[in-house]
């Protein structure tokens, strides 16, 4: 990881030098927007600053839809039952087409009862960020223990998914179990896997639509069968330390 950042950070490097050496530039995306305030007379963050930022944004964005999306795969090659149930559903939506090639559109995606589910299940398991740090504004008592003001808090995210209390057989890839509960919006005392409260993940319904797209184009699409890896860590962030390579085959 920490090599990994110095590379990323690099590549960052160079690209806003080159970006910042071209003042006729256009305003294409975010860096462009971050390096526009750069140039103004005061800016409200420093090189450095934008750097980072850039790298966690990469970092949040990107390094975790395509962790999740990774699992999920491994979660459905393991589980055929969920597969089936989701052909099931997009081939009704592509069949209901007047363009069998068109794209999902926003009606499409919000039909998606189950894949939501799944969705809901994959990212339960995957526990992607395994811990949210916060601060005690003033002393809190839980459960007979005092923390002081002002002491860091490190909330563990998949001690809440995991608990056999909350989550019936926490271990098992079951996305029956949301079957008919309320859509979660927000951080809940029982599902945080996108954070909560004020911090709350500003890309969850983002990386929802990335998913479900993913899905749709593989479950219409393709069939697969796994070549190598699959293994997982957790550092205790969720890793694939021999990747997990699968093959594609067309569907018909
Ligand atoms: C499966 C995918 C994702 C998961 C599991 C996830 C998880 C989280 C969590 C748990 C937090 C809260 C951190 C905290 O409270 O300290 C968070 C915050 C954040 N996420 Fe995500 N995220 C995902 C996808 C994305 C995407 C796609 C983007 C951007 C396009 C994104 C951008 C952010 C940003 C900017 C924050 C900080 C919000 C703030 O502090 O106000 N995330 N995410």
């Amino acid at each position: 990881m920490h090599g990994g950042r110095k590379k990323a950070m690099k590549v960052l490097k160079g690209m806003m030098k080159e970006r910042m050496a071209d003042p006729e530039r256009k305003c294409e995306d975010f860096f462009d927007h971050v390096i526009q305030e750069l140039r103004r007379e005061k800016p409200l963050l420093t090189e450095t600053i934008a750097l980072d930022l850039m790298f966690v944004l990469l970092f949040a964005s990107f390094e975790t839809t395509a962790l999740a999306l990774t699992l999920g795969v491994k979660l459905l090659t393991e589980n055929p039952r969920v597969v089936d149930a989701l052909t099931e559903e997009h081939e009704a939506i592509v069949r209901n087409r007047e363009d069998p090639d068109a794209a999902v559109t926003w009606a499409e995606y919000k039909s998606m009862t189950f894949t939501a589910q799944v969705i809901m299940e994959i990212v339960r398991l995957a526990n992607i960020v395994p811990g949210i740090f916060r601060k005690a504004l003033q002393d809190v008592e839980i459960k007979g223990y005092m923390v002081p003001a002002g002491w860091g808090i490190m909330v563990c995210p998949p001690a809440v998914h995991l608990n056999p209390d909350i989550y019936e057989d926490p271990l098992a890839f079951n996305p029956w179990r949301w079957q008919g509960k309320p859509e979660i919006t927000g951080g809940t005392k029982h599902f945080m896997a996108f954070g909560g409260g004020l911090r709350f993940c500003v890309g969850t319904d983002l990386t929802k639509v990335l998913m479900a797209t993913f899905i749709h184009n593989l479950v219409t699409k393709y069939r697969w069968k796994t070549v190598k890896g699959g293994n997982i860590v957790r550092t205790p962030g969720l890793g694939f330390p021999d990747g997990f390579d699968i093959q594609l085959f067309p569907k018909n």
